[in-house]
């Protein structure tokens, strides 16, 4: 009998030192530091400044109400406050619904048919030595997001007709407890995965860790990210990717169940919906799917391909998009708005232009990426060579500005503000703080393709002159 042959050796598990000469993004260590305490506050704030009952500023500024309900004018009080008023927000219920929320999206996750898909190429630092070679390293992922909001919104529909809307009032009534929970799973997430970045892979090696994520500041690092792609698997087989699931699911269908809660609200107050919060639920609703039905064009955002997971992003995708993105049909629900006629076209011009603008760019950049210039879809269109081997394209709308989607996506955000009217600047936070992420965006990826594309990218720049907006910006 042969001896049975031994396993593999397993190899030592060296881990890539900190980067020596770290490019802080966001304000480097106190902006991340500020993140972590503003980000929360934020959302807070927005429903402690405006909403049933208290009223929505300017009005409210007369009176001696204050902002925040139990946080005093005594400063050195700050800290113990804010955990008073944290623990105070505190709502069992609400934990378990979000809980049972995020946990019925995981099992859709595995349940839910859908076909699996190569993602872009990742970047990142470390690895095994079988991940060495970025310039070909590829992630599988599956597609199920539409599949799975399908499922959801048929077990709305038969809620709907078997118990009418009073099951949804919850979302309304127990939204500052859902804040709460989200937050406390955005912790519980961002906590994990700085741990778990720091523990060998299923073969004993480092795992793939972000290159800006990994700069030794622990602060920094736990808010940016340190792990690039946190999985369940080391294989590029496996298609359990946290940040990918946490990306696309819990935060774009909790906005529009958030959105359908407070237009439920609306209707048992009313009797019916009005106009404005008909043209909230529609539009977003159909950004969502949209943004469902072209679920795999996110492997290729830098979401995916470069940052890293950390707080910063599962507060974003946990609390921040599900309980901000909501504002306008929340504030809908506590000041009903009937559109005029004019202003239900002026609503609707702005939304079709920036949806066109939207998806004809984004649309035009994957064809011509997915199916190359000589594709017959990308007949006509004009493109410039690189040292690197990609292609950058100079004519129809990349020719009109670097990132002239993110023109379009603004122009949509506008337009899920204007239905609430011009009595309060709150539920324009939307559109405020996207500009401010959008330009912010915009900068990163331009560092990023300059570095990729060196000399090439300033021929380009000279070519296409304008960032965002034509003639503007
Ligand atoms: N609703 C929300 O909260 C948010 C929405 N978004 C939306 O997500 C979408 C994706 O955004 P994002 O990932 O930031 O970036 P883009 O979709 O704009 O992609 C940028 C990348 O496209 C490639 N590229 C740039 N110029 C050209 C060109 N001329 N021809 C071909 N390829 C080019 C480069 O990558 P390469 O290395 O391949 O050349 C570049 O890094 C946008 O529509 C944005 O509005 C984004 C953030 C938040
Ligand atoms: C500082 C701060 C407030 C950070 C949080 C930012 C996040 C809320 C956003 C960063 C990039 C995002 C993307 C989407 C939602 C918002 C966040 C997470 C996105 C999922 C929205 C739908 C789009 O179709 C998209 C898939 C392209 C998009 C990806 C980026």
């Amino acid at each position: 009998m042969s001896p049975r042959p031994s396993p593999p050796a397993k190899r030592a598990f060296k881990r890539t030192p900190p980067n020596p000469k770290p490019e802080y993004e966001f304000l480097g260590p106190p902006g991340a530091v500020g993140m972590f305490i503003a980000l929360p506050l934020i959302t807070y704030g927005l429903y402690f400044n405006c909403r049933e009952g208290f009223g929505c500023p300017p009005a409210f500024w007369d009176s001696k109400d204050g902002f925040w309900p139990s946080i005093s004018a005594n400063p050195t009080a700050y800290p113990v406050d804010l955990f008073n008023f944290f623990l105070s927000t505190w709502d069992m219920a609400a934990f378990q619904v979000y809980s049972a929320f995020i946990l019925f999206l995981f099992v859709c996750y595995f349940v839910v048919p859908g076909p699996v898909v190569e993602g872009a190429v990742v970047g990142g630092v470390g690895g095994s030595p079988l991940t060495k070679d970025r310039s070909k390293y590829t992630l599988k992922y599956k597609v199920n997001s539409l599949r799975t909001l399908m499922l959801i919104a048929a077990i709305i529909i038969a809620t709907l007709v078997t118990k009418g809307v009073k099951p949804f009032l919850f979302l309304h009534t127990h939204f500052i407890g859902l804040i709460t929970a989200s937050l406390v799973w955005t912790f519980s997430v961002a906590i994990f995965v700085y741990i778990w970045s720091f523990l060998p892979d299923s073969n004993g090696q480092e795992k793939i860790l972000a290159i800006g994520g990994n700069t030794g500041n622990m602060i920094y690092d736990f808010v940016l990210g340190r792990e690039l792609n946190p999985r369940f698997s080391a294989s590029p087989d496996s298609t359990f990717d946290i940040k990918y699931f946490i990306e696309l699911r819990p935060g774009l269908i909790g906005w529009i169940l958030l959105n359908f809660g407070f237009a439920c609200q609306q209707y048992s107050e009313l009797g019916r919906i009005t106009n404005s919060m008909a043209a909230v639920l529609l539009f977003e609703t159909f950004y969502v799917v949209d943004s469902f039905w072209n679920e795999a064009a996110v492997l290729t955002t830098m979401d995916i391909t470069t940052d890293g997971f950390g707080f910063m992003l599962a507060n974003g995708l946990l609390t921040w998009l599900p309980m901000n993105y909501s504002l306008q049909a929340r504030y809908l629900a506590a000041y009903p708005v009937d559109m005029s006629i004019l202003h239900c076209f002026i609503v609707l011009g702005v939304q079709c232009i920036g949806y066109h603008i939207f998806r004809s760019a984004n649309g035009q950049k994957d064809t011509f990426r997915r199916y190359g210039a000589e594709a017959p879809q990308n007949k006509g269109l004009k493109y410039m060579e690189t040292a690197s081997g990609s292609k950058l394209l100079i004519s129809g709308w990349w020719g009109t500005a670097r990132h002239i989607n993110y023109f379009g996506d603004w122009l949509m955000a506008l337009a899920w503000s204007l239905p609430c009217g011009l009595a309060t600047p709150i539920p324009y936070f939307y559109p405020i703080y996207f500009a401010v992420l959008l330009i912010h965006r915009e900068l990163r990826d331009e560092e990023k393709c300059r570095k990729k594309y060196g000399k090439d990218w300033d021929k380009y720049c000279e070519i296409v002159r304008w960032r965002i907006i034509p003639y503007i910006y």
